[in-house]
C-alpha cells in the first residue's frame, strides 16, 4: 500500500482506522511509494505485483517545498502555497468569535486603559499650571497652587501604576484564553478535517499554526498590543490636549500626522507582505525538520543527510531573508517617521519660542507644549515595532482563520441515519459499491465506473498490482473519502448518511503500518473501544496471541510503548493492532496487510492473529500473501482501477488468467 493510506488521519478516519496514523509531515506521498512490493518485487509470495509503469520511489522524504510524488497539484495550487482559500472577514469573524465570550473583560480592560493614559498625560498639564499658575503665587506667599499640583502629581502616579497592574492583570486573562481557545481549536480542526486534506496541507504546517502563528498573537496580546492602545490613545489625548492648550501649536503637531499616516500605512503593507512570506517560510523549516525527523530510517537508509541538509539549508535562508526584509522596512519607517517627527518638533519650538518672547505664548503653555511633544514622538519608533507584531499576528491569525475556515470533505451527515439492528445469527454486514466513480482531489480517475456487492460475513481478499486502486477501494468502504459520484451503502444505508460514532462501529479500517500512540500498551488496545475494561483487553489480547510478548515486556500490559512503538517489533505492532481492531469488533474489517518482511514465527503469529481478528465479520483484506488469498472466500483482482477477475480463488486458479499467474509463481517460488 502507498503511503498515503499512512499519513495524517483526520477524526473520522483516524477513528475508523484503528492503527492510527503518525504524524508525519511533508508531502506524504513523496515516502515509500514502494510501499506493497518494494521490498519483495519479485518475491511471488507477495501478491501484490509491481505494475512496470509504476516506479519504486524510496521511502526518503524529498524537497518538503516541491510538488507531492506522482501527484502534482493543480496549478496554483493554494496547498502548495501555504495560502488557503478563507471566506472575506474570516479574520475578523475569527477575532470576534475569541473575544466574545471575553466581552467583559475586553471593555473593562479598555477602560482601564483609557483611565491609567488620562492619568499619566495630566503630567505636562500640571507643569504647565505650576509654572504659569503657582510660581507666580508662590512668589505671593501662596504655596496652595504648588502643593495642589505635587499632590495631583503623585495622585496620577498613584492612579496610573494602580490603573496599569489592573490592566495588565484583565488583559492577561484574555490573552491566555484566547491563546488556549485558539490552539484547541487548531487542533480540534486539524483532527476533523478529512484525509485528503492532510495529504495536501502537510501536518509540518498544522504544526506551524498551532505553534509559531499562535505564538505571535501571543506577542502581541501580551506585549504588543497594550504599548500600541496606549500610543494610540496618547495619540488622540495628546492632540486634543495641545489644541486646547493653544490651538496653533496644536494644529502643527496634528498637520505632522498626515505624513506620519501615510508613512504607517505604506509600513503596514510592505511589512505586511514580508510578515506572510516570513510565516511561510517558518512552516517550510519546520515541516522539512518534522518530515526528515518523522522519516529517520529511510533517511539514513538511502543517505539523504546530505541532500537534507542541503534543502534545509535553503529553505532556512529563506526564513532568514524574509527576517531581514522585514528589518530593511523597519529601518525605512524609523527614518522617515523621525525625519517628520524632528521637523514637527523644530517647527513647534521654534514658534512657540517665538510667540513666547512676544508675550502672545505663556511660558508653561510652551514647556507643557514641549513634554507632550516628547510623549508624542518619543514612542513612534516603537510604534513600528508594535505593528510589526500587529502585523505580524494579523498574517498568522488570517492562516489560521484560513485553516478553520476549512470545511471536511467528508462531512458529518445534517439528518444522521442508524444502521439496521445488528443480527447475530449472520455475522458482519453487506456492503455495496452502487454505481461508483472515483478521482482524487489532485489527479485523474482512479476507479471508473463500478458495481461491487460484498456479503455479510464475506471474507473478501483484493490483490493486483501497486496503484491498481485497491487501496481506493478500501478508503472508499471506510470512507475517508466519499465517492465522485455513486454511493456506498451498508446493510443498505448510505456512509455518507451515517454519524462518526455509528460509522466507526461499522467499518474499521488496520492499516499496515500498525501505529502505536505514546502510552501503555492497554492504551493503545484501548483505543479500540474506550470504555474497554482491563479484563476486557487482555481477552482480546490473548485471542489474538499478543498475551504472552505483552507480559514479557518490562512493565507488562503498563509498558510506555514509547514514540512509534519503538520498544516492540513490526510483529508484535501488527498483534498490538489486531487486538484492537477486536476489542473494537467492527461489523466490516478493512485490514491492510503488512508487507514487511516479519520473521517466519512472526509471520505465523501474524496470520493466526489475523484469522481471529478476521472471524465473524465482512472483511476486505487488501492481500500481499497467498496464504491470506487463500483462507478468502473470494478474490478480486484489480488492474488500472478495475476489477478484472472475481470469485473463489479455487475457481480463480483454475482459470487461465491473472490470479492464476499469481498462483503458479508463488509455488514455483516455494519449490
Ligand atoms: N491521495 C492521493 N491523491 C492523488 N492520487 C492518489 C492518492 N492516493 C493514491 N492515488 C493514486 O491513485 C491510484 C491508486 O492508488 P492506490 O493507493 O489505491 O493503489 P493500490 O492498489 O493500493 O497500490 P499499492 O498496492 O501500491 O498501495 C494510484 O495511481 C495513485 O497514484
Amino acid at each position: 500500500m502507498k503511503a498515503v493510506d499512512q499519513q495524517g488521519k483526520p477524526p473520522a478516519a483516524a477513528a475508523q482506522d484503528t492503527t492510527g496514523t503518525s504524524a508525519t509531515s511533508g508531502a506524504p506521498e513523496a515516502n515509500g511509494t514502494c510501499g506493497a512490493t518494494g521490498a519483495s518485487g519479485a518475491d511471488a509470495t507477495h501478491l501484490t505485483t509491481k505494475a512496470p509503469a509504476a516506479p519504486c520511489i524510496p521511502d526518503v522524504p524529498l524537497a518538503a517545498s516541491g510538488p507531492p510524488e506522482g501527484h502534482a497539484p493543480a496549478v496554483g495550487d493554494p496547498f502548495d502555497r501555504d495560502e488557503l482559500p478563507s471566506p472575506p472577514g474570516a479574520t475578523m469573524r475569527l477575532l470576534g468569535s475569541l473575544l466574545r465570550p471575553r466581552r467583559a473583560y475586553v471593555v473593562v480592560s479598555v477602560l482601564l486603559l483609557l483611565l491609567q493614559q488620562a492619568a499619566v498625560q495630566a503630567g505636562p498639564l500640571l507643569v504647565a499650571y505650576a509654572i504659569d499658575r503657582g510660581v507666580p503665587a508662590f512668589r505671593q506667599q501662596n504655596y496652595g497652587p504648588l502643593v495642589a499640583v505635587a499632590v495631583g502629581y503623585l495622585l496620577c502616579a498613584v492612579a496610573s501604576g494602580a490603573l496599569q497592574y489592573a490592566f495588565f492583570r484583565m488583559s492577561a486573562r484574555v490573552s491566555q484564553d484566547v491563546l488556549l481557545d485558539l490552539r484547541g481549536r487548531i487542533f480540534r480542526h486539524g483532527q476533523a478535517l478529512s484525509v485528503d486534506f492532510h495529504e495536501r496541507y502537510t501536518s509540518g504546517r498544522l504544526i506551524s499554526r498551532a505553534t509559531t502563528d499562535v505564538e505571535s498573537l501571543r506577542e502581541l496580546l501580551s506585549e504588543g498590543l497594550q504599548e500600541l492602545i496606549a500610543v494610540v490613545l496618547a495619540f488622540v489625548y495628546i492632540s486634543a490636549l495641545l489644541l486646547w492648550l493653544d490651538l496653533g501649536l496644536g494644529a502643527v503637531a496634528v498637520a505632522s500626522f498626515v505624513p506620519l499616516y501615510l508613512l504607517i500605512r505604506l509600513y503596514r503593507r510592505r511589512v505586511g507582505v514580508v510578515f506572510a512570506r516570513r510565516s511561510s517560510a517558518v512552516a517550510a523549516v519546520i515541516v522539512k525538520f518534522t518530515e526528515t525527523l518523522n522519516g529517520i530510517r529511510p533517511v539514513r537508509a538511502f543517505r539523504r543527510e546530505r541532500a537534507n541538509d542541503e534543502v534545509f539549508a535553503r529553505l532556512n535562508r529563506t526564513h532568514e531573508l524574509s527576517n531581514g526584509d522585514s528589518l530593511l522596512e523597519m529601518a525605512r519607517y524609523v527614518t522617515g517617521s523621525r525625519l517628520v517627527a524632528n521637523t514637527a518638533v523644530a517647527a513647534i519650538v521654534l514658534w512657540g519660542a517665538h510667540r513666547v518672547a512676544s508675550g502672545s505664548l505663556a511660558l508653561g503653555v510652551l514647556a507643557a507644549a514641549a513634554l507632550y511633544l516628547r510623549r508624542l514622538y518619543d514612542p513612534i519608533d516603537r510604534l513600528g515595532m508594535f505593528l510589526n507584531s500587529f502585523q505580524s499576528a494579523s498574517a498568522s491569525l488570517e492562516k489560521i482563520a484560513g485553516l478553520l475556515a476549512q470545511t471536511p470533505a467528508v462531512p458529518e451527515p445534517s439528518e444522521p441515519r442508524s444502521l439496521p439492528v445488528h443480527d447475530s445469527e449472520h455475522p458482519g454486514r453487506e456492503a455495496r459499491f452502487e454505481g461508483v466513480r472515483f478521482a482524487y482531489r489532485t489527479g485523474g480517475e482512479v476507479l471508473p465506473r463500478f458495481d461491487l456487492t460484498l456479503a455479510a460475513g464475506e471474507t473478501v481478499a483484493v490483490v493486483g498490482s501497486t496503484g491498481a486502486g485497491k487501496s481506493t477501494l478500501a478508503k472508499l468502504l471506510a470512507r475517508f473519502y466519499d465517492p465522485t459520484e455513486g454511493r456506498v451503502l451498508l446493510d443498505g444505508t448510505d456512509l455518507r448518511d451515517l454519524a462518526t460514532p455509528e460509522l466507526r462501529r461499522g467499518v474499521v479500517m488496520v492499516t499496515q503500518e500498525a501505529f502505536l500512540f505514546s502510552g501503555t500498551v492497554t492504551e493503545n488496545i484501548a483505543i479500540g473501544r474506550s470504555d474497554a475494561s482491563r479484563e476486557d483487553i487482555e481477552r482480546a489480547a490473548k485471542a489474538i496471541g499478543a498475551h504472552d510478548f505483552i507480559v514479557g515486556l518490562p512493565d507488562g500490559y503498563d509498558t510506555d510503548v514509547r514514540k512509534r512503538g519503538g520498544r516492540i517489533s513490526a510483529g508484535q505492532r501488527q498483534l498490538v493492532a489486531f487486538a484492537r481492531a477486536l476489542l473494537a469488533d467492527p461489523a466490516v474489517l478493512i485490514l491492510d496487510e503488512a508487507t514487511s518482511s516479519l520473521d517466519i514465527p512472526g509471520e505465523r503469529a501474524v496470520q493466526r492473529a489475523m484469522h481471529t481478528v478476521l472471524r465473524g465479520r465482512t472483511a476486505v483484506v487488501i492481500a500481499h500473501r497467498l496464504s491470506t488469498v487463500e483462507v478468502a472466500d473470494r478474490v478480486l483482482v484489480m488492474e488500472h482501477g478495475r476489477i478484472v477477475e472475481d470469485g473463489p480463488p479455487a475457481q480463480l486458479i483454475g482459470r487461465e488468467g491473472r490470479f492464476a499467474d499469481l498462483h503458479r509463481a508463488w509455488r514455483d517460488s516455494l519449490v
